[in-house]
């Protein structure tokens, strides 16, 4: 039983609701309700002020006896609304008044929606201090317009006037006001500065529209029944002001623009008021500003900017005004262009047809193509003949053509026909300055173009340097080698600024190249404390080849901290001035090393040059040094085979056998050419035919002066320092400071019997560097002889059992 009384109990407890919920609902309730009443008030007080604009005299009255059920008021809401307006506007702080509409609408919402206690505090405060100044202001006009004002504001408009005089009280209402705008509406003076100007953009802009209105639209009665639209203000510029007024339907901020217009006849000046009634809520809004975080500027960024102030590195800018040479300087050589003997063609045509049918062989179609030096003739033999057979009667048709310089190409690449290479007896001269006129030279988009003659079709020849990317020319004596050398030369100085491209010049025959010797400050590279730029001692070869290795190990770290492949990308990113200098990056120019007789070198600097020329030529295309290589005697001892492999590019002038015709161009055919600039160029595969361009001393000279005579560089192109064996450099170098390797060093001297720093190179796997430091090391002990040109030094012990009783006795010498 008590079991079932509790059971009851507690399921009564269940179901009873909780306590402070209900207590929640009804304080909800009440709150509505008094929300319900404000907003009732709220509507009271609007009708009543807004009616006291037209009933407000008269109702003056009915306030005084508001007892006399006689007296009928005229104000929208009766007594009540006749007595509350005359008390807030009349007696208390006009105008103004209307904020206190604002402060119960605000009232009724917070006990509508609940919000924050302390922002309604807030916004009350401001609006009670909004309409203290506001009445304080407009109480100026209090006798007047006694409701602008209202008592209370032309009360303490005149108190503070009687102490502070008009001024002083227009100033401290005028600072209250900026208190107000700068603490309430947070306006900054930029804002402030902004506002004024957009309203003034804003003024000129409805004047325009309205005059465009008045302008274009008869002048209308005015209905003043109907509610005048927001943007009524712009649309009847001359409406009464008093029947506006009337209308219940305007908003507050039309109410108080009207107003103004009443004293000013301003249409839209007073936006301050307006903001600060009907724009309240909107101030209360927490705007964080977010500044954004300054970005470090990327290189690349950093790049552009750089470019964008300063443009694009210009390489040439140190001899700006720098005046490539003109086609002035060069000499026509022919009187035109290419003579075509008629008779002469029919000649050689009809004996190249009688000699192949002598052979029985028959002939379908034969054509000519005339060419500067020779002609080539074409011909189609008759179906089932062999071309083999041809070919083999290459020396008769030659013989029968009683000619030098025959040359038969069978097939011709491409082309399905044979051709017969046969000189013509005047040869044309090929002048150095059709070439440099002509389009394909100009127009040439290459990093080293390079016109060297004409071809067969009369066609110019250009090739780049660049893409050879190193040149072996041979040629026997007196056949066109020098003249090819200074066409290579003259097409870069026609085509390239002093900034772009340098030349090292190895020139043993010492006459050949002495010429450029003017440019030397412009386009010339050299050694450090070396006097003459062009290199005439062989000795001194060494050094400048090594010193090119330095510079192309350089050049090569340059690369890889720049992160590229070759030069043309280096330099492409320098002159974006995406590499900085302080960092050693510098703009790179093009070095092209031309040794004019090879042969001599290797003769007189034996090996030691072959090593760093060798290496040059595997490693340089990249980082832009490009070998120019010329021999009379192209024997293989003097174009070796690691020579040869890097040197895919050949130009073979006439040679004297086929076995030099091989050596240069791995075929016969340099043996047949017609000498005086006829050459045969060759890439690998093909074989051309050009008359080399032909450029004259005096011509050169001329460049050379032309080039001379305009402001250089200070000084030649410096490669880096190299310190060679034969410097000489203290010799009496401390045991305790010889090389680790110094004994191994010995032992491979001793062994081979030569003392060669490229020997030790090879075997220890040395940098050159460290191979002459070792050689040095042993010629100040004494193992090895001096430094005697091109042959190998001496080596004074001759067994691996002397050299260790020679080391054993040097430390007890100790
Ligand atoms: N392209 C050419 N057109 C016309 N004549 C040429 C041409 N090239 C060379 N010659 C003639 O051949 C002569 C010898 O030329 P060059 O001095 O270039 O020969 P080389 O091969 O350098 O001889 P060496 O090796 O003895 O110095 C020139 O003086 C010139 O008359």
């Amino acid at each position: 039983m008590t079991a079932k009384k509790q059971n009851t109990k507690q399921t009564n407890n269940k179901q009873m609701p909780p306590k402070p919920k209900q207590t929640a609902t009804n304080g909800a309730r009440i709150s509505f309700i008094f929300g319900t009443l404000f907003l009732m008030f709220t509507v009271i007080l609007l009708c009543s002020f807004v009616s006291y604009f037209t009933t407000g005299s008269y109702d003056q009255s009915v306030v005084a006896e508001l007892n006399n059920r006689e007296i009928e008021p005229e104000n929208w809401v009766g007594k009540l609304g006749a007595w509350l307006a005359h008390k807030f506007i009349f007696e208390g702080f006009g105008i103004a008044s209307f904020l206190f509409i604002k402060v119960f609408g605000e009232i009724a919402l917070w006990f509508g929606i609940q919000f924050n206690a302390a922002k309604l505090r807030r916004m009350i405060f401001w609006d009670l201090f909004a309409i203290i100044v506001l009445s304080i202001a407009l109480g100026h006009f209090g006798t007047n317009y006694p409701f602008l004002g209202g008592t209370v504001g032309f009360e303490m408009n005149d108190y503070l006037q009687d102490y502070i005089g008009q001024i002083g009280a227009m100033l401290v209402v005028l600072f209250l006001i900026i208190f107000y705008l700068i603490f309430r509406i947070k306006m900054t003076p930029k804002a402030f500065t902004n506002v004024v100007s957009n309203t003034h953009a804003k003024i000129k802009d409805n004047i325009e529209k309205a005059e465009d209105i008045i302008k274009t639209q008869p002048a209308q009665p005015i209905n003043i029944n109907q509610p005048i639209k927001e943007d009524a203000k712009v649309a009847v510029p001359v409406a009464p002001v008093k029947e506006v007024i009337a209308e219940p339907v305007v908003k507050n901020e039309i109410d108080f623009n009207l107003n103004k217009k009443e004293e000013n006849n301003d249409y839209l000046t007073d936006f301050s008021i307006t903001d600060t009634s009907a724009n309240a809520d909107h101030h209360e809004e927490f705007i964080i500003e977010t500044i954004e975080e300054e970005k470090p500027l990327a290189d690349d960024d950093l790049a552009k900017k750089i470019v964008e102030d300063f443009g694009l590195f210009d390489p040439t800018l140190e001899l700006s005004k720098y005046q490539f040479p003109t086609s002035e300087l060069l000499f026509e050589h022919t009187t035109g262009g290419i003579t075509i003997n008629q008779a002469e063609l029919e000649e050689n045509k009809n004996r190249i047809v009688d000699t192949l049918n002598n052979y029985k062989i028959g002939i379908a179609q034969i054509k000519a193509t005339v060419g500067p030096t020779v002609t080539l003739y074409e011909i189609v033999p008759d179906a089932g003949i062999r071309i083999s057979k041809i070919k083999s009667l290459e020396d008769d048709i030659a013989l029968s053509l009683s000619a030098l310089g025959i040359r038969i190409i069978a097939p011709i690449p491409g082309k399905g026909t044979i051709g017969i290479e046969v000189p013509n007896t005047k040869p044309t001269t090929v002048s150095m300055k059709s070439l440099i006129l002509s389009p394909k030279f100009q127009n040439a988009e290459m990093e080293l173009p390079i016109a060297i003659g004409k071809t067969i079709s009369n066609e110019t020849f250009v090739f780049d340097l660049a893409k050879m990317p190193h040149l072996l020319m041979a040629g026997a004596t007196g056949q066109g080698k020098s003249v090819g050398l200074n066409a290579v030369l003259t097409s870069l100085l026609y085509k390239k600024h002093p900034a772009e491209v340098k030349f090292v010049l190895v020139d043993p025959k010492k006459v050949e190249l002495t010429l450029f010797n003017k440019i030397e400050r412009h386009f010339l590279a050299k050694l450090p404390d070396t006097e003459d730029a062009i290199i005439t001692d062989n000795t001194k070869v060494i050094n400048t080849l090594n010193s090119l290795c330095i510079e192309m190990d350089n050049r090569y770290s340059l690369l890889k901290d720049a992160m590229v492949r070759n030069i043309k990308e280096y330099n492409e990113k320098f002159k974006q001035r995406k590499l900085n200098p302080e960092l050693g990056h510098r703009f790179l120019p093009y070095i092209v090393l031309v040794v004019d007789e090879f042969a001599d070198l290797i003769m007189t600097a034996g090996k030691e040059v072959e090593t760093p020329i060798a290496r040059l030529a595997q490693l340089a295309r990249a980082i832009g040094i490009h070998l120019i290589i010329a021999t009379q005697r192209p024997s293989v001892n003097v174009i070796t085979g690691i020579i040869k492999a890097n040197f895919p590019a050949r130009i073979a002038f006439r040679v004297s056998s086929k076995i030099d015709s091989r050596t240069i161009l791995d075929g016969p055919g340099a043996d047949q050419l017609i000498g005086r600039g006829d050459l045969l160029f060759t890439q690998g595969n093909d074989t051309v035919r050009v008359q080399c361009g032909f450029v004259d001393t005096p011509e050169v000279e001329k460049i050379t002066e032309f080039i001379g005579a305009q402001k250089g560089y200070g000084d030649a192109y410096l490669l880096p320092e190299y310190v060679g064996e034969e410097s000489g450099t203290s010799l009496d170098i401390d045991i305790a400071d010889r090389d680790v390797m110094f004994r191994e060093a010995a032992e491979i001297i001793v062994t081979a019997q030569q003392g060669s720093a490229s020997l030790l190179q090879r075997k220890l796997k040395l940098g050159y560097n460290r191979a002459g430091r070792l050689i040095d090391q042993l010629e100040a002990a004494g193992i090895v002889g001096p430094f005697e040109g091109s042959k190998a030094r001496s080596v004074n012990i001759t067994d691996l059992v002397s050299l260790d009783e020679f080391l054993n006795n040097e430390k007890e010498r100790m």
